[in-house]
């Protein structure tokens, strides 16, 4: 445990998922200090003070900052930006968002050189990346959220045909955090158990399964605007395991040297950020991490 109460700031802490993920690591009930930073400053106030309400109940507490508290924080995680109109691909935001982001790394100068960042805007890999160049920090300590959202939609699934807690079940979703994401099948299992034997997967849809998991923030997008409880969980699960050096193992968007490009592969998460474990795929799935790995460094090549 660090001697001193550990920092955390959310840059885009006035939106949605940034609200969604501050209010998330208050109800975990570890000790942090939660600075809430926007450029919307009012917006930032009001959210840290509603947070703050809830802080009460809590060892955490929250408070509105500045971008230079931001670059001086343990974890700072981002979330400022815009987000997907329906239908429209994440892929599509780089264009609006490079520039926030770019924007966002200049103000927090001089960033303290053991912060971690942790992208949560998209496109979310190729903003990693980018982060990570303007930055100046080492590779591992600037992830992204990366496809461990989609990991629990898909093993929320699983978990409902069958019959096991969403906990048990090792499957993940690998890739881009974007529509070329696939599932790790080859090495997905339950209780030591290679999955696609399990009885109850017989003659379930598995394709068709793993695109409604990939096309799921499409449906609650069209259907509510936005997407944030979900990833709010998620990023804070994430912040936890940085911040007290849990060493979980989560697929989030992070370097993988073999490719030369940030993507999800399970990676060990802790104060170092990340490091990638060895990933023994099969043929199809290899080539379809490869796709991706093409995907992410096309675009970052523009950048
Ligand atoms: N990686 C993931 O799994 C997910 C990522 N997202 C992404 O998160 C981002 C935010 O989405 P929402 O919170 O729904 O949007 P939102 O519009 O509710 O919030 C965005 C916030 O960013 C702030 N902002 C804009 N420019 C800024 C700047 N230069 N500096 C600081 N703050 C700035 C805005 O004032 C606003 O408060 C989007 O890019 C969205 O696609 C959303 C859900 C899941
Ligand atoms: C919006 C988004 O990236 C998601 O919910 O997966």
């Amino acid at each position: 445990m660090p001697l001193t109460t550990p920092k955390v700031a959310v840059i885009g802490g006035g939106g949605n998922v940034g609200s969604a993920t501050a209010f998330s690591l208050v109800t975990m009930k570890f000790p942090v200090s939660i600075l809430i930073v926007d450029v919307d400053e009012d917006l930032a106030r009001g959210q840290a003070l509603d947070i703050n309400d809830a802080a009460f109940l809590s060892p955490a507490t929250c408070a509105a900052g500045t971008f230079q508290e931001a670059g001086q924080c343990d974890v700072i995680i981002i979330t400022a930006g815009a987000r997907q109109r329906p239908n429209e691909p994440r892929s599509e935001l780089i264009g609006r968002n490079y520039t926030i982001i770019n924007s966002i790394m200049e103000k927090m100068q001089p960033i303290k050189s053991s912060a971690v960042i942790l992208m949560v805007s998209n496109p979310v890999d190729i903003l990693t990346a980018i982060s990570q160049k303007t930055s100046g920090l080492p590779k591992n300590q600037v992830i992204g959220s990366g496809t461990f959202l989609d990991s629990g939609r898909l093993r929320n699934e699983l978990s409902r045909i069958l019959g096991i807690s969403p906990s048990s079940i090792h499957s993940g979703t690998l890739g881009e955090h974007g529509d070329s994401q696939f599932v790790g099948w080859s090495i997905s299992s339950v209780g030591g158990t290679p999955l696609l034997g399990h009885p109850k997967l017989k003659g379930v849809d598995l394709q068709k399964l793993e695109k409604e998991v990939s096309r799921k923030a499409y449906s609650i997008i069209e259907a509510k605007g936005s997407t944030y409880y979900g990833v709010g969980l998620h990023v804070a699960h994430i912040a936890r395991s940085i911040l007290g050096d849990e060493s979980k193992v989560y697929p989030v968007c992070n370097y993988v040297e073999e490719y030369d490009c940030y993507l999800s592969v399970p990676a060990i998460v802790g104060a170092h950020g990340a490091s990638p474990l060895p990933l023994r795929l099969n043929e199809e799935e290899t080539e379809k991490l490869k796709t991706a790995a093409e995907k992410i460094k096309s675009f970052c090549d523009m950048y």
